[in-house]
Formats: C-alpha cells, sequence, structure tokens
C-alpha cells in the first residue's frame, strides 16, 4: 500500500474517532477541548483535495480534472507502477497511457513530496433517467499541512499549465458537423459528432495576390493575440469573415489554411439540419472556444432572401391548403425549417454569441448580392474577402506547388492569357497537375496554355453571339 493510500485510511480512522468525540464532547470539561485539537493534528498532519471527474448541474466534466489527468499522464509513464493506456485517434501519440484506476503516484514540487490517487467507483443508480449502473472517477490529492499555501497557490498553477501545455502539444484538430435536431433526445445523444481534421491546405499553397494573403494573416494573427485588447474596447472575443467569389476559387481551401493556421477546431453548421432558432443556441453552447464556425454557401442554406422567396411560397401556400395531403406536407416543412434570419443574427451577434470566446464565424457564398445586408455588415462579418479568378500571382503558387517550378520561360504567355480571361484557381490547378509519369513541367504549362487559349476563345465566341442577338432584337 503506497504512502497515499495510508495516509487516506488513517484519515478515514481519525474521522471516525472525530464522530466519536464530537458525541462524547458534550460530557467533556470545555477547557478539555483545546488539546483535543493539538492531538488530532499532531495524529494526522495532512490535508486532501478531491477533484471528481463530472461536477456541476449538468454533469459537464470538470476542467481541473482534465487538466490534472493530462498532466498526470505525462508523469505517469515513468512513476507508477500500473497503468492504463488507451489508443487516441485524437492525439499525435496513439497510445495514451495514464495511471490505472486505485493508483498512486507520488510528485514532487520544490522540493515537496505530494502523493496523487486515482479512485474508481461503480454506483447503483436507482433514478428512471440514468443508466443503472454509475461510474465516478476522481483525483485525491495529500500533501502536509506545512505546504497548503504553496499547494494551492504555485503547485495548482504549476499542474493547470503544465496541463494545458502537454494538451496543446498532443492537440489534433478536429472537424464538427451537427446532427439533425430531430436526434438530439436521449441519453448521452450528441449536438455535434467529429472526426480528425487532416486537410493539409496551409496559407503557403494558397493561391491568392500575396499583399492580400498577408492581410489576411495579419488579421487572424491580431485577432489570436487580442484577448486583452477585446477586454478593453468591451466586445466579445469574436471575428466574421464572409467568404464570397465563384465556385472553384479556394474559398473551402481558405477556411483548412485558417484552421490550420489558428490551430482551431472546425464546426461544419449545416443549418438545413437545424430545427429551431433555439437549436441554434443550443449549437453554439455545446461548441469549444479556440473554434471556428462554418456555414457554406450560406444563400443556399435558408430563405434568407426575404420577399422574393415568400411570395412565391404564398402562392404555393393558397394551393397546398386545399388539398389535405399537401396540407399534411405544408405543415411538415414548417417543423423542418424554423430558422430564420433574425435568429442567425443572433447566432452570430447575440449576448449567447460571446460564450467561450475566442471564435470565429465564417460564411460562404457564390452570391454576395443575394444576401441580406443586416446579415453582413461590419461587426457581424467583420472582414469581406472576395476570392476571384486566378491572377498572375496566384498562378505563381499554383506552379510552385504543382511543379515545384518558381519561373519558367513559358510564364509570360501565361501572364498575358491570364489577363485576358477568367480561370478559376481550380481549373488552372487541374491542368497543372502531371497527370502520368512522362509529362514534365513545360508539357504542364503547355496543357494549361491550351487551356486558357480555348476559354479565351470560348468567351469570345459567347460575346459575339450575345452581340449578334441584341442586333437582332433591335
Ligand atoms: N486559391 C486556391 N489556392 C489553391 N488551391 C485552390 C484555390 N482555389 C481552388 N483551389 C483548388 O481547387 C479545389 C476547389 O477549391 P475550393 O473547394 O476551395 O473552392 P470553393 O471556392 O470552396 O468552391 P465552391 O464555391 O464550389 O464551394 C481545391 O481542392 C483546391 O485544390
Ligand atoms: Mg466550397
Amino acid at each position: 500500500m503506497g504512502f497515499g493510500a495510508i495516509f487516506s485510511k488513517l484519515g478515514s480512522i481519525i474521522g471516525s474517532i472525530i464522530f466519536i468525540y464530537t458525541i462524547l464532547e458534550q460530557w467533556f470539561p470545555s477547557h478539555l477541548r483545546k488539546y483535543r485539537d493539538i492531538f488530532l493534528s499532531l495524529m494526522y498532519p495532512f490535508i486532501q483535495i478531491t477533484f471528481h471527474e463530472f461536477s456541476g448541474a449538468y454533469l459537464k466534466r470538470s476542467d481541473a480534472y482534465t487538466m490534472i489527468q493530462i498532466y498526470l499522464s505525462g508523469n505517469t509513464s515513468q512513476k507508477a507502477k500500473r497503468l492504463k493506456a488507451e489508443v487516441n485517434k485524437d492525439s499525435h501519440t496513439p497510445l495514451v497511457l495514464s495511471m490505472d484506476d486505485n493508483e498512486e503516484i507520488t510528485d514532487e514540487f520544490q522540493g515537496v513530496k505530494l502523493w496523487w490517487v486515482s479512485k474508481h467507483t461503480i454506483m447503483k443508480s436507482h433514478s428512471f433517467f440514468y443508466p443503472p449502473t454509475d461510474e465516478k472517477r476522481s483525483l485525491t490529492l495529500t500533501f502536509h499541512k506545512r505546504y497548503r499555501d504553496l499547494v494551492i497557490g504555485p503547485y495548482m498553477k504549476h499542474i493547470l499549465n503544465e496541463g494545458k501545455a502537454i494538451r496543446v502539444r498532443n492537440r489534433q484538430l478536429k472537424l464538427y458537423t451537427n446532427n439533425p435536431s430531430s436526434d438530439w433526445n436521449g441519453y448521452k445523444s450528441r449536438k455535434w459528432s467529429h472526426i480528425v481534421f487532416e486537410h493539409p491546405a496551409t496559407f503557403e499553397t494558397l493561391a491568392m495576390d500575396p499583399k492580400k494573403k498577408k492581410e489576411i494573416v495579419n488579421d487572424l494573427e491580431k485577432f489570436k493575440a487580442g484577448k486583452e485588447y477585446y477586454a478593453k474596447i468591451g466586445k466579445a472575443w469574436k471575428r466574421g469573415y464572409l467568404l464570397y467569389g465563384p465556385p472553384g476559387t479556394g474559398k473551402s481551401t481558405m477556411i483548412a489554411a485558417i484552421a490550420n493556421f489558428m490551430n482551431y477546431d472546425v464546426y461544419d453548421l449545416e443549418l438545413t439540419a437545424v430545427k429551431a432558432n433555439t437549436d441554434l443556441k443550443k449549437l453554439l453552447i455545446e461548441s469549444s472556444s479556440k473554434s471556428i464556425i462554418v456555414i457554406e454557401d450560406i444563400d443556399c442554406s435558408l430563405d434568407l432572401t426575404g420577399q422574393r422567396n415568400k411570395k412565391k411560397k404564398e402562392k404555393g401556400e393558397k394551393d397546398k391548403a386545399e388539398d389535405p395531403i399537401k396540407k399534411a406536407e405544408k405543415e411538415e416543412e414548417d417543423k423542418d425549417s424554423k430558422v430564420t434570419l433574425s435568429g442567425l443574427l443572433n447566432f452570430t451577434d447575440g449576448i449567447w454569441s460571446a460564450c467561450g470566446g475566442e471564435r470565429i464565424i465564417i460564411f460562404t457564398t457564390n452570391f454576395v448580392d443575394k444576401l441580406d445586408p443586416a446579415l453582413i455588415r461590419r461587426g457581424r462579418m467583420d472582414k469581406h474577402i472576395e476570392l476571384s479568378y486566378c491572377g498572375y500571382e496566384a498562378f505563381k503558387v499554383l506552379a510552385k506547388n504543382y511543379l515545384d517550378i518558381e519561373s519558367h520561360s513559358l510564364f509570360h504567355i501565361i501572364e498575358k492569357l491570364l489577363g485576358e480571361t477568367n480561370m478559376t484557381p481550380a481549373d488552372v490547378a487541374e491542368n497543372l497537375m502531371p497527370k502520368s509519369n512522362d509529362e514534365d513541367s513545360e508539357s504542364c504549362l503547355q496543357v494549361l496554355i491550351k487551356s486558357l487559349e480555348e476559354a479565351r476563345k470560348k468567351a469570345e465566341d459567347e460575346e459575339m453571339q450575345l452581340k449578334a442577338e441584341k442586333m437582332e432584337n433591335l
């Protein structure tokens, strides 16, 4: 039996003595009471602090417990004799070792010895709503009362800082998606599901004008280091980005690059799976800080464009009112989607949006003009970033990524052609990609030139046809 366990046994024996003593106390003369205290503190000069795994009204996993567990996992492999091994997909180190249940280790801080014991109890529950058995885990720290201030102050701070640092070191980004609101009922049901986020995009590989890229990187860096600044100006620590531009210009790629650059998790919010505005709030609360909340193709996700679609709907509703089957369909439709523009505005900007902090909200769209101005006004979407057709600077980044070349005699032809026609970075990239081992960089550049010439010709033909049609109409 280890020291910590002996102390905790001793603690419970002393506890029993106190209990009996308290009962008998009334028959003791009062002048003897102070001897009792001296006697007890001589018998058991140790303090114990217990950290439970779950705490709070909503049985939320305790942050302190998590941090201590991570800290101890870092120390245990050298110190503990009985270890527990888990395969952790979310960590860089696939095998995570931690102290086994009811195991004990000794830690040392500034020359002071401390004992940690991990406890695991299984309780039987009589509640109808909870599972019949309930597991409880806790970590108990034992130390001499002489070191009370050192342990409660510097030692605890040291553990929390170390725990955080180990977590950042081992962290793998996660990509979350929301489960349909209709699946949220039931014990242990989750609002978000996740996988490990492994997109390789970075700002180095992102093809866009270097000046614009630098501006975005600076903005993100400023945001990351802005905790005090945001507190000072009295603003929630969050930032909104609107990414807009034609398909294939790198909006989704930029989100991945931002996630990798900031080391933030990504919450890909599928609005069509959210039933009501209140569910949006619940999703927000269940997302962590240091994260990016993404709503892709916001113009398609919801009827946010107001009047035009409403009128169309009203006409349909009249038809449906007469037909009982259609009436039921309409009721189902109404039930399915109750997220409104104001709900979304509240989500991005309301009082709840500040919970957690250090959060980026990104909307993407192909049609920026279709969006309600209220949704994208500054303050909600602080930075509007246009991703457009491939320019020469963006092409050079792609040539470096795909062909590993920084200059070539064909570059000036490509520069001229890119100025004369619109081609998305996705198309340029596809042309540059070697399709067999025989293709070298020159042949890939030739393929791109041919494709650009064809695109230019097509655009010219279309323009001619348009002109001809106009002339005919005159
Ligand atoms: N600016 C870019 N830099 C690097 N690669 C790009 C860029 N734009 C597009 N690509 C390439 O093209 C593919 C499609 O790009 P992406 O999915 O980011 O486009 P998108 O703007 O999100 O399109 P959509 O509007 O259809 O969602 C990516 O896999 C990427 O390889
Ligand atoms: Mg996209």
